[in-house]
């Protein structure tokens, strides 16, 4: 048998369709959506996703706007070049590129970073939106694992959805997500003693960790679907996620792959919040 692969490829094609049908709309009454991507340093794996973010604006007919910053930018040249950007008003969206060098502090960026353009949803403004659930940016990468989820057509109201991972970008507004969709959330961490007694209660298991092998296939109920928000490298170099995909796809019953699985609709959800933004901005 075998899990099901939830193809996020896919998923991303059609969505991403739907996303220029309507920019090309907005274009056509005047406004057209703008995206501000600003990255500081060389960092390669950072250079891909950002150069991946660009030329997915381009294909969908969207204004886009590449900063590329030495690593030694001060922090307040990259505050003075935010500013810039927020009262562009060609510009609807602004994404600063994390990790950043050390000597500029993340939560200082991100407050800077005009509410009304914070599309990928890390603001404390965003944060408290989700929480109290209002209308707002949701963060990119746990807004693309709902849609996953949705796309098995399986219901989530009344599921046990397992978090792995604490994060204020993945693993605390997934949580949030789930809940605002009537699911059973439980948050595990790497201060959780026994993962399995958790996982093995799971209808969804969404891993989030950072770390290669934390879910294998006898912590995983039959049936269950998982999405792998992982990205590391194996032994031979080959990008693997956090999921043991060989164990846990004879057990699961949807299971997502990396890559082609969680990436591009983080890039997807990135491209609907800034449509999103600019159709507020319209309307305004
Ligand atoms: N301000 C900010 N916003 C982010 O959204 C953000 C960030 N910083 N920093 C880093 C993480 C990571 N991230 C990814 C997006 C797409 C892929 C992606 O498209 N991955 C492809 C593979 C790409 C490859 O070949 O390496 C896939 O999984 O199929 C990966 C990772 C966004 N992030």
């Amino acid at each position: 048998m075998g899990a099901r692969l939830i193809d996020g490829l896919a998923l991303s094609r059609q969505s991403r369709q739907d996303i220029a049908t309507r920019a090309a709309a907005l274009t056509a009454s005047g406004t057209r959506p703008g995206l501000a991507v600003i990255l500081v340093g060389e960092d390669p794996a950072s250079a891909v996703y950002v150069r991946n973010k660009v030329r997915a604006c381009e294909e969908l007919g969207l204004h886009s706007v590449f900063d590329k910053c030495p690593e030694t930018l001060s922090q307040a040249d990259l505050l003075a070049r935010i500013d810039a950007l927020n009262r562009d008003p060609s510009i609807h969206g602004i994404l600063v590129q994390m990790p950043l060098p050390r000597h500029i502090d993340p939560h200082t960026v991100i407050a800077a970073i005009s509410p009304d353009k914070d599309v990928d949803g890390y603001s404390v403004q965003s944060a408290g939106d989700l929480v109290c659930g209002l209308p707002g940016f949701r963060p990119c990468t746990p807004y693309g694992c709902m849609k996953l989820i949705e796309s098995t057509g399986q219901p989530i109201a009344g599921k046990h959805a397992v978090v792995i991972g604490r994060s204020n970008t993945v693993g605390k507004p997934m949580a949030l997500l789930l809940l605002q969709a009537n699911a059973t959330v439980t948050v595990c961490h790497s201060g959780t003693p026994d993962l399995g007694v958790h996982t093995r209660q799971a209808d969804i298991v969404v891993v989030a960790t950072g770390r290669r092998n934390t879910l294998t296939g006898d912590r995983v109920r039959p049936g269950a679907i998982v999405i792998d928000v992982g990205i590391n490298r194996d032994d031979d170099g080959k990008l693997c996620g956090d999921v043991d995909f060989a164990s846990v796809q004879q057990v699961a019953g949807w299971i997502t792959p990396v890559p082609g699985g969680v990436g591009p609709m983080t890039i997807t959800m990135l491209l609907e919040n800034t449509l999103q933004s600019a159709q507020r901005h319209a309307a305004r």
